[in-house]
């Protein structure tokens, strides 16, 4: 008997009005795998994100996460049952720290999960919520920006700032939508860092759009490739670089920097 995927859509169709955007699109995710969606401009990866996210409806076909469906969920039940995500536009609140923006996501997930907080030794809700935002940001290695107020902190820290915000909602899979984007190389590489030390140490699948490939080559398992609307391609990263089919329709250009 095979094991029930993590998420598995199956069929999917996305429309804008007229326009079929993702046709029949099928595939899976195991636990604890990574995925990337590439494709060139246009291909419909972020369309097909926004409807796994719950962003956007589906004209047709199913997604479900750990064999329960959840084609007809708005987003913020999504990220409740584990389907973490981050924006390519930063979602952070600007005029709190980091702890502060840590603090709001933590209390939503003990709320989501009717966790107690506080009452053990006397340490009060708000001490013991302070505590677990520090502990998350020491984790990550980004306890620099405790006291920081987002607004004045780098394009850079805010997207590993996301990255802890969708963590402190303890996901099953993070959803990364194009992680290291308008980032200098440098700072790419340490969310990669970053990324490969999530997964190590929490187990959390990821499904992720980018437009770096060696950003994908360093974190995914497997690859799916996208080209008007439809799967072209899927395999392991080796798989997808050799595939005649990919090189044609990235023909005359570097795969290196045409993944986006
Ligand atoms: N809100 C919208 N209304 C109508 N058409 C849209 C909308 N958003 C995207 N599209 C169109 O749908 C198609 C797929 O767009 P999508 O943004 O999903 O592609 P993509 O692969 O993510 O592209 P890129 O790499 O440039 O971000 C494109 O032709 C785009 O113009």
């Amino acid at each position: 008997m095979t094991a029930t995927p993590l998420l598995e859509a199956r069929d999917l169709c996305v429309s804008y009005g007229a326009f079929d955007v993702i046709k029949s699109v099928s595939f899976s995710v195991p636990e604890q795998e990574a995925m990337a969606i590439i494709g060139p401009n246009g291909a419909g990866k972020t369309t097909l994100f926004k409807a796994l996210t719950g962003e956007i409806s589906c004209k047709s076909g199913t997604v479900a996460f750990r064999g329960s469906e959840v084609t007809g969920m708005p987003a913020h039940k999504r990220t409740a049952v584990g389907m973490g995500r981050t924006f390519q536009v930063s979602r952070v609140f600007l005029d709190m720290t980091a702890t502060e923006n840590l603090i709001v996501a933590l209390e939503s997930r003990h709320r989501n999960k009717r966790e107690r907080v506080g009452g053990w030794w006397r340490t009060s809700p708000a001490d013991q919520l302070r505590n677990e935002a520090e502990d998350l940001l020491d984790q990550l290695n980004i306890g620099y920006l405790r006291n920081e107020v987002a607004a004045t902190i780098s394009h850079g820290d805010k997207k590993r700032l996301e990255l802890a915000l969708a963590l402190a909602l303890e996901p099953t899979i993070l959803m990364l939508d194009e992680p290291t984007a308008g980032m200098a190389p440098a700072d790419r590489m340490q969310i990669v860092d970053m990324i490969l030390d999530i997964r190590k140490q929490k187990g959390v699948a990821v499904v992720m759009t980018e437009h770096d490939m060696d950003v994908i080559f360093a974190i995914a398992d497997s690859v799916m490739v996208m080209n008007y609307g439809e799967v072209i391609a899927s395999g392991t990263v080796d798989e997808v670089r050799n595939s005649p089919t990919v090189r044609k329709v990235y023909l005359g250009e570097d795969m290196y920097n045409a993944a986006g």
